[in-house]
């Protein structure tokens, strides 16, 4: 699943990952959890509330869920949230990353492109899912979380990416040059308004009248191709036996 994109605008000198779905395989458990919270209230959690929670700072994650289902008097957000994140620490730690991340990351390193995380998690969520992931992270040159007083809106607001940019502290950074990797579509909106590239890596399930906003659209890192997007292609794999 690729849509096309002109190639005259692809200098990527800088990159930015999203966390949560894209290199990490944990929407599944806000899924699982949500999907348990909701059906002790009578209510059925689905792709269509997914895609509008996912990617967003918790509290507004739990006003969007608690606003959709008609849970408005009866589950407050705070209390979704206390209960959501209760269930989850547990399974956090046993994060996996998604198809392709490590080839990419190592393979960027390897070539000097700095990089960095951009994630609405906040840090202690953060720490838990990266449990068993620290090498693969410690290429990054920074991590920007969702609770970082710099960031003052969650994502769909640019905030969080145009931090994550300037923490690179490099004063030749063209917003313009940075590309963002994301799964979500409130992630690609802040990325398109903040003015960078995006390719989106979505869940099978989400609707694709969803993705039609970012730039390249892939069923997995894995399709990635850097060469289209001015990077150093991946190394051929050798035939030698
Ligand atoms: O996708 P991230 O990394 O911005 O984090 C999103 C939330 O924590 C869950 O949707
Ligand atoms: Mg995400």
């Amino acid at each position: 699943m690729t849509t096309a994109a002109s190639c005259h605008n692809r200098l990527i000198s800088h990159v930015l990952f999203d966390m949560d779905g894209l290199l990490l395989d944990t929407e599944k458990f806000y899924t699982v959890v949500q999907e348990q919270i909701l059906a002790d209230y009578g209510k059925k959690f689905d792709w269509t509330l997914k895609a509008k929670m996912m990617g967003k700072k918790a509290l507004e994650a739990g006003k969007i869920l608690v606003q959709q289902t008609g849970l408005d008097g009866i589950l407050s957000p705070e209390d979704f949230i206390k209960r959501r994140e209760a269930m989850l620490h547990d399974m956090f730690p046993d994060s996996d990353l998604m198809p392709g991340v490590e080839r990419l990351i190592r393979h960027l390193h390897a070539h000097s492109v700095p990089m960095a995380v951009a994630t609405s998690s906040h840090r202690q969520h953060f720490e838990l899912k990266t449990t068993k992931h620290g090498p693969i992270f410690a290429l990054m040159h920074h991590i920007v979380v969702g609770d970082d007083p710099a960031v003052v809106h969650g994502k769909p607001s640019p905030d969080i990416f145009l931090v994550a940019a300037q923490r690179f502290e490099d004063p030749d950074l063209k917003l313009a040059n940075v590309l963002v990797f994301e799964d979500a579509p409130s992630g690609v909106a802040a990325a398109r308004t903040a003015g960078m590239q995006v390719v989106m890596v979505p869940d099978p399930n989400l609707d694709p009248s969803l993705c039609q906003e970012a730039d390249e659209v892939l069923s997995s890192l894995l399709e990635f191709d850097p060469c289209s997007w001015g990077l150093p292609p991946f190394a051929p794999i050798s035939s030698s036996s």
